[in-house]
């Protein structure tokens, strides 16, 4: 299975870079993975709510220029539907065995993300009612990527 997450954002933290790096590593027998960084767009300090809406709607053409039209889009959104991580697994399976083995995840940046990107996906993905930074949950969302192959292969993991 081929995943990319894009990601608007650097990762500052170096303890959530160590974490990320180690969840890579482990995917490496999974999947192919490749995170794609894209750069926030500049905001002046207190923005005006057009202003906002302004800087996700430049965010979100960069987003969707990203995506290989033929890929899966699941994005990431404190609004959208929360799953298990059995379901994530058997997600992954059930669109492998439709022959979708290409999916892209999308976590937007201090604002959120566009209208666009958010009509434009396939899913949306909730971690929980509270927001994480977008630096923590790309660190969620790679342990749960490497726990939904676990799950679905059937092997040991810290159920
Ligand atoms: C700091 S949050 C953005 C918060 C923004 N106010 C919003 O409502 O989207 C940055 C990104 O992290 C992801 N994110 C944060 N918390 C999340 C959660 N509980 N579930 C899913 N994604 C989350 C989303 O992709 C979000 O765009």
């Amino acid at each position: 299975m081929k995943i990319t997450i894009i990601a608007v954002g650097k990762i500052k933290e170096k303890y959530l870079t160590a974490g990320i790096q180690e969840f890579v590593k482990r995917l490496t027998p999974y999947c192919k993975l490749d995170i794609v960084e894209l750069a926030e767009e500049r905001m002046p300090d207190n923005p005006s709510a057009a202003e906002k809406t302004q800087a996700l709607t430049r965010e979100g053409e960069r987003i969707l220029k990203a995506v290989k039209p033929s890929s899966y889009l699941l994005v990431l959104d404190v609004a959208g539907q929360a799953i298990s991580s059995e379901q994530l697994a058997a997600k992954f399976d059930s669109l492998a065995l439709s022959g979708q083995s290409d999916l892209t995840f999308v976590i937007g940046g201090a604002f959120g993300l566009s209208a666009e990107v958010l009509a434009a996906a396939k899913e949306r993905l909730s971690f929980s009612k509270m927001t994480f930074t977008h630096q923590m949950i790309r660190l969620l969302l790679v342990e749960q990527v490497y726990r939904a192959f676990k799950i679905s292969r059937g092997e040991p993991y810290h159920w």
